[in-house]
């Protein structure tokens, strides 16, 4: 910008050096010289039309960077000129004329290099438009009826019916966790160099598949190329939207007729040429998510959606990123790698395939093997071997998938790897990891990170569980773990958090409650003494799955998408079309209060109930969609029953559900006993609907309470898991709803705005692959 400045000085000679001095050194002085000429232009294209000599320079100039050539005005408006001429009188001679035309070519030059950058930044805006589109043809109607429970307690879990599959598939093998077949002697050539540029993206100059990278690369381009930062954060749900792009475009205004006049193409073909380093930098490694369940595929709760989303933020990062999950069905995307390995399961040889699909910048590969086969409606069911049998050969399968499946072509390898485990059913990952590997002078580079989504469930058992988990004898340690109540047991969770190179969990709220003995459900010793490995990392939401804008549930059936602009409207809208849909009467001025999620003791189900009475004696519609244990399911029922004109209990697992609620309702309840992170209250906020939480874990984090007096925060916050608590922040918010109409609009404002996308956690998660990497 240096050199705008002093490629500018002879504008200052002229007579509106007030409004010129405003075009030097930072972007929003700049920015406010484009609005100031515009409405001379779009008076007159030339910018001839003001009457002050000053003008006329600026004019002219205006008339260059709009890619009007000297010689086309000269043609276009001699008349003009000629009238301007004899307006100044005498002394304003063709000379002087001349020089001053003289001088803009200099500017000319200058404003060339600003078209360019304008020009690289239409390209990314078009990239977003190209992919808002995408998105609008894609029909992500994943749905799962049903209702499984994930009880994802070993020592919870009871039920028979899941027993292994398959015996046919079992092919005899030998060996610990390693696969059975040989090890290729010189692994792809790529493992001991690291990172390997995926092919298929580096073709690319920049990850362009989603619209938030684009939008992510054009601010650092803001940033790097026209040394400045956004005045305002942008709202999240924009991160993808047209409307990002007209944000865009408030600040350099390429609707400008000027800067579309000769914007021939010529100027995009400079851009082609430009390419952006990473996001990541010196950073960019290959990460491999490994998780039990992954949406749009299988999803039983927030960790589905987490390993769907997280890994697409990381790759537009620049990162090479793979997501390693179960393959439950026969899923339309991926295909067969045609690569077969065996792994030994408590004496028994199992033999995996691995089925792999490339989308959004993401490989996601699925490892298909008889005991995982139709479960995806009961991922955490079986009686408790069957769930640790499944973990066991999935663990042991995905640690060796960077040396046996090949993506786009080249396997990830071992070197600069860092494995992403989540909750106690991939924690065995970091075990296998260390003693099938590490110890063994292999894997040396790769490291692992253990994700904690949720403490309370961890894998427990009787310590003779560790016979089946395959592992040398002195790793027994790393298992047996002694509480209170549960005595002496055997814990996957606490060896994986033991074992890890890094631990993450899903909130700053959570990370405190897991150093307490309520909150750490018996590890927070082990989390204690790993204090120093453990980082907070707020959830983001998937801000192309989670958009009121473009929403693929609310498409039909009287459902709309709405935005920012259009939520009045949209958001009613909604609304009519829940209520149509449920049976419930269709009434704009009644509150709708939601809750979405499993039904059960965490999720604070039973405080609904008690306030139930209270609440039917509101002016109020409850809708409640869940499922879990079995007699809060008959409670669900029993209260739309009891209330057929106001309650309506679907008990259910409906994704479409679960868009379509949040967009109708008008409040989400979630009066959660923990909270590790919560994602329902991220998606509510983004869709205008207000949250009222029990004010723990993520819950406290991410819902800033409301405050009248300077109409600031999110929602209504209750800070114990209490009735009366409940009600009495339901009831302020209720009165808001119905007395202080701007208030609420102020509420709905702030939490669309949001910026909830991942990339901001993905970029804290970035920090953590690479304090794991250097970790030895
Ligand atoms: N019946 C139903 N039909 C359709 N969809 C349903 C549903 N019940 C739940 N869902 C969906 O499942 C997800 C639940 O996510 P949450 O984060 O609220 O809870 P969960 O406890 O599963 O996750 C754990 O992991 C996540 C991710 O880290 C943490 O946010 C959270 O605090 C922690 O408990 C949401 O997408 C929700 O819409």
């Amino acid at each position: 910008m240096a050199s705008i400045g002093s490629s500018l000085p002879f504008i200052l000679e002229t007579k509106t050096e007030s409004s010129v001095l405003l075009h030097i050194n930072s972007y929003h002085r700049l920015r406010l010289s484009f609005f100031m000429y515009r409405p001379r232009m779009s008076a007159d294209s030339t910018g001839f039309t003001g009457s002050a000599s000053g003008y006329s320079v600026l004019g002219l100039c205006s008339g260059l960077i709009g890619g009007c050539s000297r010689r086309r005005l000269w043609r276009k408006k001699p008349s003009r000129l000629m009238a301007l001429g004899s307006e100044e009188g005498s002394d304003e001679s063709e000379d002087t004329l001349q020089a001053t035309i003289e001088k803009s070519k200099k500017v000319l030059a200058m404003q060339t290099k600003l078209l360019q950058q304008i020009a690289e930044r239409r390209k990314l805006v078009s990239s977003i438009k190209s992919t808002i589109a995408d998105s609008e043809e894609e029909i992500a109607s994943y749905d799962q009826d049903g209702s499984s429970f994930p009880n994802m307690d070993l020592s919870a879990a009871d039920d028979d019916e899941n027993s292994v599959e398959g015996q046919n598939d079992i092919v005899v093998s030998s060996s610990y966790g390693h696969s059975t077949e040989q090890k290729p002697e010189t692994l792809p050539s790529t493992t001991s160099k690291g990172f390997v540029i995926n092919e298929r993206e580096s073709k690319k100059p920049l990850p362009q598949e989603n619209a938030a990278a684009a939008v992510h690369s054009t601010r650092k381009l803001e940033a790097t190329s026209l040394d400045t930062e956004w005045s305002e954060p942008l709202p999240s749900f924009l991160t993808n939207t047209q409307s990002s792009v007209l944000e865009h475009e408030k600040y350099v205004d390429l609707t400008e007729p000027s800067l579309q006049v000769e914007d021939n193409g010529a100027s995009d073909t400079m851009s082609e040429d430009v390419k952006l380093p990473p996001l990541a930098g010196a950073n960019v490694m290959n990460v491999i998510l490994v998780a039990a369940e992954c949406a749009p595929w299988s999803k039983t709760g927030g960790l589905g959606d987490v390993a769907g989303a997280l890994p697409k933020a990381l790759a537009r990062r620049g990162h090479r990123v793979m997501v390693v999950a179960p393959r439950y069905g026969n899923y339309a995307e991926p295909k067969d790698s045609g690569v077969r390995k065996k792994y030994k399961v408590n004496g028994q040889d199992f033999e995996v395939a691995y089925f792999q699909a490339y989308i959004d910048g993401v490989d996601f590969v699925f490892i298909d093997c008889c005991i995982f086969q139709h479960m995806g409606k009961n991922i955490y069911g079986g009686n408790r071997m069957d769930i640790l049998k499944r973990m066991v050969l999935f663990c042991k399968a995905a640690v060796e998938v960077p040396w046996h499946v090949p993506c786009g072509g080249v396997c990830y390898g071992d070197g600069n790897l860092v494995f992403i485990a989540n909750d106690w059913h991939t924690a065995l990952l970091p075990v296998y990891l260390k003693a099938y590997y590490r110890d063994n002078g292999l894997m040396t580079y790769t490291r692992s990170i253990l994700v904690i989504h949720n403490i309370a469930h961890q894998g427990r058992g009787p310590v003779d569980d560790f016979s089946y988990v395959d592992l040398p004898e002195h790793y027994l340690d790393l298992f047996r773990l002694y509480d209170p109540v549960g005595g002496e047991h055997f814990n996957i969770f606490a060896a994986g958090l033991k074992t890890a190179d890094r631990v993450v969990t899903v909130s700053h709220g959570y990370v405190w409650e897991l150093k307490t003995s309520e909150g750490g459900w018996g590890l927070h010793g082990i989390i204690n003494e790993n204090d120093w490995k453990l980082r907070g990392i707020v959830n983001g939401i998937d801000t192309k799955e989670w958009n009121p804008q473009f929403d693929s549930h609310l498409t039909s059936d009287g459902y709309t998408n709405y935005s920012l602009e259009t939520l009045k409207i949209g958001k009613p809208q909604c609304k009519a079309a829940l209520q149509k849909e449920l049976g419930l009467p269709i009434r704009e001025d009644v509150p709708i209060i939601c809750f979405i999620g499993r039904l059960d003791h965490q999720k604070g189900v039973d405080l609904i109930a008690d306030a139930i009475p209270w609440m039917m004696g509101q002016d109020v519609q409850l809708i409640m969609l869940g499922t879990g244990r079995n007699d809060l399911e008959q409670m669900l029922r029993q209260f739309e029953n009891q209330h057929r004109d106001k309650v309506r209990g679907w008990v259910g697992f409906s994704v479409k559900m679960a868009h379509r609620i949040t967009a109708g309702a008008d409040i989400l309840l979630m009066p959660s006993r923990f909270e590790p992170c919560g994602l329902n209250q991220l998606y509510a906020m983004s869709y205008g609907t207000i949250p009222v939480v029990h004010a723990v874990g993520g819950l406290r984090d991410t819902v800033q309470p409301f405050n009248p007096y300077n109409e600031s925060g999110l929602g209504w916050t209750f800070d114990s898991a209490d009735k009366n608590k409940l009600i009495h922040a339901l009831g302020n918010c209720l009165l808001t709803y119905r007395e202080y109409k701007q208030s609420w609009e102020g509420l709905q404002r702030r939490g669309m705005m949001q910026d909830l996308s991942w990339d901001h956690a993905a970029q804290n998660y970035e920090e953590v692959l690479v304090a794991a990497k250097f970790q030895w």
